[in-house]
């Protein structure tokens, strides 16, 4: 984490006052919350939903904080403490992790998309690190207030950092690659999460573009080369390299086969020898990790690296998180977010795996998808297969929408709405046999992990 003294963190912000009386007092990483304050951090006070930093100020210093920065128009700054006044303390965030950023001799490989961001990221740093120190977004830190925080936490020795870069408007992605200059640039795919605030696929590709505009000179872009919005934004003059992953054969990199195996994937990869195998789920989760391989192939690791790296991945939870259920079933908590690319998806994976015991689809509300959110939910309700999902139940106003759409395809009781959790608990726990799959997927707004936390709970009893 960033280690400097009052009067060189001074000049990599502009600081609004005298410090030569601290001058030499050391600060070591950053802190938000005076109640995690760490010995020697530089408190940054923001503005909150409740209330303002400010007022925190002399509690982080109190305990412990080596210093404090204060904004200019908050009357009171405390007296006689090392305080660093600046215009506007969250831009001061900003430009100190910029500065810390161009200090450091670090590789950056930034990570956007719509789906799959924070996947790839755990991916890519999985199977960096069997060649070099790396660190990454640690859980979803990928905003204009994370990502600076993240660079913050780097270590002077890190070789390589792993970022996320996370929008829900044009410019955010901007904004966060002109901070974090990544040498390699990692777009995931387009899907429609956050459409209700960028109105058009087309809006949130040419959103999530953006990252070319920090990627350095002669930096790699990777995306995924069977989005035609990406390709159609590719220009052919540009001074960056591209490579591309996906499932067409045009791709640099696609799989060439694909086989599922109890909480795992095992795969091979057009070009290269070997199989390969992660231990998560999902068509999805392979593509994900040709993104971490062309990362690795960029960065020299050898293919043995690549496949080792790969298969100790440990996912961010509630990504396919594969649970033992209860009476012998299997829970796959995916609950952490969804869109309609990422539901079909992960149905897709459902149908796809191996086994004759029920797999059950408790799918919830899909947010933020503007005027067409009942349109998309009825489309997921369309797709699914009678042949292969032997139940699907919703919660929520707007999936009730996806269970009205599959109902008639289904047997009775084997598709039903439901707007509380417990009755929803109650009911699979009725259903449920050894054995038997459930997909939990919805919202990050639904909390359907709670579902998943009250079957855990029973089962323990
Ligand atoms: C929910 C929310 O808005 N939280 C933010 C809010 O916190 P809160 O309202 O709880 O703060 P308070 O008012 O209580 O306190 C104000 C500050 O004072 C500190 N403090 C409080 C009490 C005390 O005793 N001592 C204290 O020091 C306190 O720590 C506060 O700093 O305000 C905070 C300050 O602004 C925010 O930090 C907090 O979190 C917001 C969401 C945030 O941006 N956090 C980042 C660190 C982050 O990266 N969070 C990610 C989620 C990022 C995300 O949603 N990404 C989107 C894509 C990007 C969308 C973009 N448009 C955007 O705006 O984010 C995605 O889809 O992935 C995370 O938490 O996982
Ligand atoms: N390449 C992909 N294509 C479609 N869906 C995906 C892909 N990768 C992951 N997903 C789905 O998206 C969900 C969220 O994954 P992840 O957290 O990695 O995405 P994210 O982009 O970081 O999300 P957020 O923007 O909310 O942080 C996963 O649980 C999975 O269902
Ligand atoms: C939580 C945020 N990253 C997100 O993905 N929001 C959408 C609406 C979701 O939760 O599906």
């Amino acid at each position: 984490m960033i280690n400097r003294t009052i009067k060189q963190v001074s000049k990599m912000i502009k600081a609004e006052n005298d410090l030569s009386r601290f001058s030499e007092i050391r600060i070591e990483g950053v802190c938000i919350d005076s109640r995690k304050v760490q010995p020697g951090n530089l408190y940054i006070p923001l503005k909150g939903r409740f209330s303002d930093g400010h007022q925190y100020v002399e509690a982080a210093i109190n305990a412990g904080a080596s210093a404090a920065l204060w904004q200019i128009d908050v009357p009171n700054p405390p007296e006689g403490m090392p305080i660093i006044m600046v215009e506007d303390a969250l831009a001061a965030l900003q430009q100190l992790a910029k500065s810390y950023r161009d200090e450091l001799s670090i590789k950056v490989v930034g990570v956007t998309g719509s789906n799959g961001k924070t996947t790839t990221k755990d991916m890519v740093a999985s199977v960096l690190k069997e060649k070099y120190k790396v660190q990454k977004t640690e859980g979803n830190f990928n905003n204009h207030q994370g990502l600076p925080l993240t660079i913050l936490s780097l270590e002077e020795d890190t070789q390589v950092a792993v970022l996320e870069m996370g929008m829900s408007a044009r410019g955010e992605i901007e904004f966060l690659t002109k901070l974090a200059c990544p040498d390699i640039a990692i777009i995931t795919n387009i899907g429609e999460a956050h459409l209700q605030d960028l109105g058009s696929r087309e809006a949130i590709a040419e959103a999530k573009f953006e990252i070319i505009q920090g990627l350095s000179e002669k930096g790699l872009l990777v995306y995924l080369g069977d989005e035609p919005l990406l390709n159609q934004l590719l220009r052919s003059a540009q001074n960056f390299r591209v490579k591309t992953f996906g499932k067409n054969e045009s791709n640099d990199l696609y799989p060439v086969s694909i086989r599922q195996e109890g909480h795992g994937s095992i795969y091979r990869v057009n070009g290269i020898e070997g199989n390969f195998h992660i231990p998560v789920l999902g068509e999805y989760n392979v593509l994900n990790s040709l993104a971490a391989i062309h990362t690795a192939l960029e960065l020299d690791l050898s293919l043995e690296q690549i496949q080792k790296g790969l298969n100790s991945m440990k996912l961010t939870a509630m990504r396919m998180e594969m649970i033992d259920g209860y009476k012998g079933s299997k829970i796959i908590n995916d609950a952490y977010n969804a869109s309609p690319t990422s539901t079909k998806a992960a149905i897709r994976m459902m149908e796809g795996l191996d086994g004759e015991k029920n797999k059950i689809l408790v799918l919830g509300d899909m947010l933020e998808l503007g005027e067409d959110e009942k349109d998309y939910h009825k489309q997921v309700g369309r797709e699914i297969d009678p042949e292969k999902i032997n139940y699907i139940f919703t919660f929520g106003e707007l999936a009730r929408h996806i269970t009205e759409e599959a109902r008639h395809l289904f047997p009775e009781g084997h598709a039903e709405a439901f707007m509380d959790k417990g009755e929803l608990v109650k009911k699979l726990k009725s259903i449920v046999k050894e054995d038997d799959y459930i997909l939990i997927k919805a919202s990050r707004g639904m909390k359907l992990e709670e579902v998943v936390n009250s079957i855990l709970a029973d089962q323990k009893q």
